[in-house]
């Protein structure tokens, strides 16, 4: 331990502390990392195998200051990511430096252009919404109780919005085989651990000892059937490719890769770029919505105070855009279910880049480090009573919506989500659709669903049922 490491536990040579972590917390890794934080301070740190330096950052003070610290906004060299893209650091999620910049940059301009974050989609996602309004309505009726089952019942219409803006199309609501490679994704996320898949195992490791994989929560042979689909996709672009008419991202891409001799713009770039879009896109969304409705299951009052506000504010429409700023209420219902849900306990894993320091402790060049969202979202010194499920936290004396950057669901600084604009208005076309067109109760003579959410890279809902009645 260099001078000035952040205090920590000490674990066993190879694999040093990681497979002590679960007796911190059995279930949830970024709960164990909280509690190592109450017993060594908000920077804590500790090696994974002779070698590599691991800190663990909780706590707002912390978290804010290493998210804004130039030095750590690397990525871990992991060769099991690696293997998901061709063997290289491609994409953008687990790609660092100049190559990174420029790729981040353009994806976000391009994807800006497009429609991320504009309202000029909202035809577009509003259509998505009704055909999912039709079919829980379809599903409700079809059951003498109208009992419908939620598992997995958001993801294609979520998926459609994102990907008429990178692949052009939209799917039908039973394709079957977007629905297995959905089914694929959810495998992955589940079967995945933030922190496990942060050691650094060499690749060989993993196809020598394939159930490994399990364990260190690096599934990336599921991968091949999305790149495999992918690279599909983009050979039909391809071939019906016209000169400066791009019709969605990937031609985008196709035209740059024809403008520039620069060998960093390439399909097996694109295939990576869109790979982390549509994994981070697919998931995060539909959990988040998924999370609403079950929050709503447990606080029937929230649920008729927000039907109250969409009716006044939207009258017979179905929510807009333009009617978001006068619903500070349910604004803030979607803001508490972010902050409480926490569908991203941990910012994907950062990589210091140079020596830095985080709280006047010293973080080594090459240290991985693990910052805790979930950590923020539940301080007690800023929220008070965070375990309560309070919508009017988020609203100030004149009922006006509070702003903080103690909430931060799509972390800060460089590394910044990159769906965040598209991912909020989703969130919010969505949600609100769903709870002014329809009522959602338990089902009577059965407990009420678990909160606790399934564990993975993020956190998922657990499947439930409602009984669901159409309210206009
Ligand atoms: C509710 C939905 C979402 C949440 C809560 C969320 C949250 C996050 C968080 C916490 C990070 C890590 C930031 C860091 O490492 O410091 C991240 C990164 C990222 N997100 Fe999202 N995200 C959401 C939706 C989306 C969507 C819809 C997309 C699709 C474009 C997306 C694409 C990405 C990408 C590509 C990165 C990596 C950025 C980089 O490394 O430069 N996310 N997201």
């Amino acid at each position: 331990r260099p001078d000035g490491f952040p205090p920590g536990p000490r674990g066993v040579p190879l694999l040093g502390y990681i497979p002590f972590v679960k007796r911190h917390d059995p279930v949830y890794p970024f709960k164990a990392m909280m509690k190592l934080s109450e017993m060594y301070g908000p920077v804590v740190g500790f090696y994974m195998g002779p070698r590599q330096a691991f800190i663990s950052v909780c706590g707002y003070e912390a978290v804010k200051e290493a998210l804004h610290n130039d030095d750590i906004i690397g990525r871990p060299h992991l060769p099991a990511q690696q293997e998901r893209t061709y063997g290289k650091n491609l994409g953008i999620m687990f790609t660092e430096g100049q190559f990174w910049q420029e790729q981040r940059r353009f994806t976000l301009r391009h994807l800006r252009d497009l429609g991320f974050g504009k309202t000029s989609i909202e035809d577009m996602m509003i259509d998505e919404v009704v055909e999912l309004l039709d079919e829980i309505t379809a599903v409700a009726a079809a059951d003498p109780d109208r009992v419908v089952d939620y598992k997995g019942i958001f993801n294609i219409s979520v998926i459609n919005v994102l990907w008429a803006i990178v692949g052009g199309e939209r799917y039908r609501r039973d394709d079957r085989n977007l629905k297995k490679l959905l089914q694929t994704l959810e495998t992955i996320f589940r079967s995945g651990n933030a922190l496990r898949s942060a050691v650094p195992m060499p690749a060989f490791v993993f196809r020598m000892f394939p159930f490994l994989r399990e364990y260190f929560g690096t599934r990336n042979d599921l991968f091949t059937a999305l790149i495999g689909y992918f690279e599909s996709v983009i050979k039909e672009h391809e071939e019906t490719f016209k000169e400066n008419e791009p019709r969605d991202f990937i031609d985008v891409y196709l035209q740059e890769i024809r403008n520039r001799s620069d060998p960093t713009f390439h399909v097996e770039q694109l295939v990576s770029i869109i790979l982390d879009i549509f994994a981070a896109g697919a998931e995060s969304v539909t959990n988040s919505i998924g999370f609403v409705l079950l929050y709503l299951l447990h606080h029937p009052d929230v649920q008729r105070k927000m039907q109250e506000e969409l009716d006044v504010v939207c009258g017979d429409s179905l929510p807009k855009f333009e009617h978001r700023l006068r619903l500070p209420y349910t604004e803030a219902v979607l803001m508490e279910v972010q902050r409480i849900g926490n569908i991203a306990p941990f910012t994907v894993p950062h990589l210091a880049t140079k020596e830095t320091r985080i709280k006047g402790f010293t973080v080594p060049k090459g240290s991985i480090v693990s910052i805790n969202i979930h950590s923020v979202h539940n301080e007690v010194a800023y929220w008070k009573d965070p375990h309560v499920f309070r919508p009017e936290r988020h609203l100030d004396a004149r009922g006006k919506v509070i702003r903080t950057d103690h909430f931060l669901p799509f972390g800060a600084g460089k590394r910044l989500c990159i769906g965040e604009s598209l991912a909020k208005n989703t969130f919010y076309l969505f949600v609100t659709a769903l709870v002014k067109t329809l009522r959602f109760s338990a089902v009577p003579g059965q407990p009420l669903p678990t909160l606790n959410p399934r564990n993975g890279f993020t956190l998922g809902y657990e499947g439930f049922l409602a009984v669901t009645h159409r309210r206009c």
